[in-house]
């Protein structure tokens, strides 16, 4: 199967998932990222989350989960000028939200708010699929995994990152291209790998 077919499919088993189990999936993750985070200083601690689409596992419980215990948050804005990148903005319940062209949520753009990737100590990022390896196959914007060179390049000595997924998700083998970067750790409802 190729990237784009392998991509179609799961997206299509996600969507396909109930409603009550997608909830039970989202509130087994949060529980499983605050028991990850658990040791870490909350008000010391910005942790990159990320608004769930397309039948991605719900992520608002992970979300009000790291704000009932004083984390930093940040989500992920699709940069204005360079295609294919991400910016990461300060995120609280009082901030102000707009739609991006993919329709998803993101704070509104003021440089103010922006936090460079170097102060980002937890980056949770959505996936399509993952194998037993920690590859992941994302949308396919490359936005992750241009974000992820960073870090696999040494420029960003705290971050450390972490896939959310359903278990559904998982394959035994994806296809690897060169410039994908295999996660170190991924969290589903029923397992915490790590890689
Ligand atoms: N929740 C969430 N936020 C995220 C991402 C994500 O995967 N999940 N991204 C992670 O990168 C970035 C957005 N990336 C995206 C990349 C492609 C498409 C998209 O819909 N592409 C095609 C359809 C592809 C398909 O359905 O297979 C399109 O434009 O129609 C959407 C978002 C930033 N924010
Ligand atoms: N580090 C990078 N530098 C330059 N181009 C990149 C980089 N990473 C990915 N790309 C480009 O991005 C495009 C999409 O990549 P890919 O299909 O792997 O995205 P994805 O991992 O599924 O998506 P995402 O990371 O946004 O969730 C590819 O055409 C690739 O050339």
């Amino acid at each position: 199967m190729t990237r784009q077919e392998l991509r179609r499919k799961l997206q299509q088993i996600r969507r396909s998932l109930p409603q009550d189990y997608a909830k039970q999936a989202g509130m087994a993750v949060a529980d499983a990222v605050e028991q990850r985070l658990r040791g870490l200083e909350p008000a010391q601690t910005t942790v990159a989350v990320y608004h769930s689409f397309a039948g991605e596992l719900p992520t608002q419980p992970v979300i009000q989960r790291l704000w009932e215990n004083g984390f930093q948050t940040v989500l992920p804005v699709l940069h204005p000028f360079a295609k294919g990148h991400l910016l990461f903005l300060r995120y609280s319940p009082d901030t102000r939200m707009t739609q991006n062209k993919y329709g998803i949520e993101e704070p509104e753009l003021r440089v103010d708010n922006v936090v460079p990737l170097t102060d980002i100590d937890v980056l949770l990022l959505p996936l399509v699929g993952f194998d037993e390896k920690g590859n992941r196959l994302g949308m396919g914007g490359g936005y992750y995994d241009r974000t992820l060179a960073h870090w696999y390049n040494g420029h960003t000595p705290h971050l450390f990152p972490i896939g959310l997924s359903y278990d559904e998700q998982r394959v035994s083998e994806l296809p690897v291209e060169a410039w994908d970067i295999p996660l170190p750790e991924i969290i589903t409802p029923g397992k915490h790998w790590r890689f």
